[in-house]
C-alpha cells in the first residue's frame, strides 16, 4: 500500500520474492548468550522477566534476545511498536558496570545505539539523508527506520540495563497500521532495491560490532561520538514542539550536548537543556 501522506514517494514493492530471513544468532564475541525466539510478546519484557526470575544472576550478560515476531512491542511512554519479520527486532542486556557504563552514561546510551544504527545502515542507501531523531530515533529522509528503547531494571544482581532495537529492514507495510505507514520506512525502500542475501545476513553481526565500539567509546568519554550524534541531529536549526506531561516548550532545535541533552533555543533567547520529553511531529510554524 501506498502511504498517504504526499511528501513520501511511493515506496517500491520489493516483497514478491523469497529471500533468507533476517539473521538473529549472529556470531559475536561480545554476547554471552543469544536466544532466538519465533515469536514473543516483547524482547524487553521477556528481557526484565530473565532479569528479575528465580536465574537471573546466571545469565552471562551480556545477552541479547532475539524474535521474528512481538505481539506486544513496546515504544517509548505509551506507544506501542509495529514491525513484522521483516524489522530487525532484539534487545540486549547489559551490565553497566561490565561495560564501564556509569548513571551519567544511561541518556546517551540510545544515542550511542542511534549513531551504531547508522554506521550500518547509511553505508546501504548512501544516497538518503540519515538523521537521528533525538532522543531514540533513527531517520531517512524524514521518515523513521529504527526505534530504541533503552530501560533500566534494579535487580537483586545490581543495575541492568535493556537497550531494545526494532530496525525496519524489509518490513512490508500492507498490514501496518495507518499512523505507521505515514511516517515511517525500511532500510529497502529507502534504497529502492533489494539488499543481497549477505547483505542481510550480516546485518545484526554488524550491528553488534557497532554497537560495542559506540558503547566503548561512552563508556571513554570519546568526543567523536558526541561529535557524531551532533551532527546527524534532524532537529538542529528546525523548529522544535517537545510534550513534557502538561508542559510543551517550544524553540528553535540548538544541537545535542556530549551529555546527551537537547539544547532548545526559545523565543526569549534563553537556551533550555532537555533531558525527556515527546517531541512532535510537523509543529506549527511561528
Ligand atoms: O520508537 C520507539 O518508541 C522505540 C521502539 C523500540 C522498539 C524495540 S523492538 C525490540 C524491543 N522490544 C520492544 O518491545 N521494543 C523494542
Amino acid at each position: 500500500m501506498i502511504p498517504s501522506n504526499p511528501a513520501v514517494p511511493p515506496q517500491p514493492d520489493l516483497h514478491n520474492h523469497p529471500r533468507p530471513a533476517l539473521e538473529a544468532t549472529p556470531s559475536c564475541s561480545w554476547l554471552g548468550a543469544s536466544i532466538d525466539l519465533r515469536e514473543v510478546d516483547s524482547t524487553n519484557a521477556f528481557i526484565r522477566r530473565l532479569l528479575e526470575g528465580d536465574h537471573q544472576g546466571l545469565w552471562p550478560l551480556p545477552v541479547a534476545v532475539w524474535t521474528g515476531r512481538q505481539r506486544a512491542g513496546k515504544g517509548r511512554g505509551t506507544n506501542f511498536w509495529w514491525s513484522d519479520a521483516g524489522t530487525l527486532t532484539f534487545t540486549v542486556a547489559l551490565d553497566p558496570a561490565a561495560q564501564r557504563l556509569r548513571l551519567d552514561h544511561l541518556p546517551r546510551l540510545a544515542l550511542a545505539c542511534a549513531v551504531a544504527i547508522v554506521d550500518v545502515v547509511e553505508p546501504l542507501a548512501p544516497q538518503a539523508r540519515w538523521t537521528i531523531r533525538w532522543p531514540n530515533d533513527v531517520e531517512a529522509n524524514n521518515l523513521k527506520v529504527a526505534g530504541i528503547l533503552p530501560e533500566r531494571f534494579a535487580t537483586p544482581c545490581g543495575d541492568r540495563l535493556a537497550l531494545g532495537v526494532g530496525l525496519n529492514v524489509s518490513t512490508n507495510w500492507n498490514h501496518a497500521p495507518e499512523s505507521v505507514r505515514r511516517m515511517a520506512a525500511s532500510v529497502e525502500s529507502i534504497r529502492g532495491t533489494v539488499l543481497a542475501d549477505q547483505e542481510r545476513r550480516d546485518l545484526a553481526s554488524r550491528l553488534l560490532e557497532r554497537l560495542v565500539a559506540r558503547l566503548t567509546q561512552l563508556a571513554d568519554d570519546h568526543p567523536d561520538l558526541a561529535e557524531r550524534w551532533d551532527q546527524l541531529d534532524q532537529l538542529k536549526g528546525n523548529r522544535v514542539r517537545i510534550r513534557q506531561g502538561e508542559r510543551v516548550l517550544e524553540g528553535v532545535g540548538g544541537g545535542i550536548d556530549p551529555t546527551g541533552a537537547l539544547r532548545l533555543l526559545t523565543a526569549d533567547g534563553s537556551i533550555q537543556s532537555i533531558v525527556g520529553g515527546v517531541v512532535e511531529r510537523n509543529p506549527p510554524h511561528g
